[in-house]
């Protein structure tokens, strides 16, 4: 443990609440300086190992470090050097912007400028404004600027991005990669598969309180989870049932260029379609929600091919 390249690691963390199993054995590490997202269907455990991580909840087994101290003993130097956005936001809702950023300031040893901060999460113009009339996504940068001004080597947030329209989702997310340029060191929980994919640098995915998968947003599932998809029907001879097929295939080019010479009616191939599973499909194969990277079960008629697999999908 207290490896200095990372600045948290987990070793078989546990947690239970009554009968409930809520973090089962999880282990994860991240390095300095990474965006780190955590994703998982609700209840996977997400929350609860954050809150450990944060000092904030008891552990019932396992090791944990971050910033080289244990949360549930570390002190209120450790606490000055991480930054925390929780779920639910702060409800000093008569203060204004600037006094609200200026105030939580004071509680650090070495804040940023607090103006600064303000003008980084784009909010100079509602400075004067109190935040009770600031908007859900003027509310949710004003969270992160709290989380940010006490210049912490380490931010959680939790769903950071949870109720954003698509514009304010990507303001949002250009400030994190601007938190990134700074060396900050980022741990996010999110459910949105393309917040994950456009700023982490690596994902855990959580389910029944276990990390099932753990790496780059490109890589995650494996390369075999990301082979282009090439669906297609055929009909039986005679104008019997129609046959949905699918391969998986790392030359969907040849592999129409052949499939057009062999299945082709009047020059075409009838429901012809090329897709690439994008990493939504991967997650919610890996969750079990929808099957969409896993091979076919045995006794569904398969291609020739060694290599490749097709199968009859109805
Ligand atoms: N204080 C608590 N008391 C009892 N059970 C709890 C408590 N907090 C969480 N749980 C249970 O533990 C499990 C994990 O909850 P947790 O909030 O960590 O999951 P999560 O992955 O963060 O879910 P979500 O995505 O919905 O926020 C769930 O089954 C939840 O009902």
């Amino acid at each position: 443990m207290t490896d200095p390249d990372f600045a948290v690691e987990v070793h078989d963390l546990r947690k239970r609440y009554g009968d409930k199993q809520a973090v089962d054995g999880l282990d994860l590490s991240v390095h300095r300086g990474e965006i780190f997202a955590v994703l998982g269907p609700n209840g996977a455990g997400k929350t609860t190992t954050v809150e450990i991580l944060e000092g904030f909840r008891n552990r019932d087994g396992g090791s944990v470090s971050v910033l080289g101290a244990d949360p549930a003993t570390a002190d209120r130097a450790w606490r000055s050097r991480i930054g925390i956005v929780l779920q639910t936001a702060n409800d000093q809702a008569e203060l204004t912007v600037h006094e609200l950023v200026h105030h939580f300031a004071r509680y650090y040893p070495h804040p940023r400028d607090p103006d600064e901060v303000i003008e980084s999460v784009g909010l100079s113009e509602k400075a004067g404004t109190r935040t009770r009339q600031l908007s859900g996504g003027q509310r949710r940068r004003l969270d992160v600027a709290l989380g940010i001004v006490g210049n912490p080597e380490l931010l959680f947030l939790d769903e950071p991005t949870t109720g954003f329209d698509p514009e304010a989702r990507h303001s949002f997310w250009d400030l994190l990669d601007g938190l990134r340029d700074t060396g900050t060191t980022v741990l996010l929980t999110t459910h949105y598969l393309d917040e994950a994919e456009h700023l982490a640098d690596r994902v855990a995915v959580v389910r029944d309180g276990q990390v099932i998968a753990l790496d780059t947003p490109a890589n995650l599932g494996g390369r075999n989870a990301r082979r282009a998809i090439v669906r297609w029907t055929e009909q039986s001879a005679g104008g019997g049932p129609v046959h949905h097929r699918e391969q998986r295939t790392d030359t969907p080019t040849a592999f129409v260029r052949d499939l057009a010479t062999r299945a082709a009616v009047d020059g075409e191939v009838p429901g012809l379609q090329v897709v690439r599973p994008s990493l939504e499909d991967v997650y919610l194969g890996m969750i079990g929600e929808v099957p969409a990277v896993e091979p076919p079960p045995d006794g569904r008629p398969r291609t020739a091919d060694k290599d490749d697999q097709m199968e009859d999908v109805r």
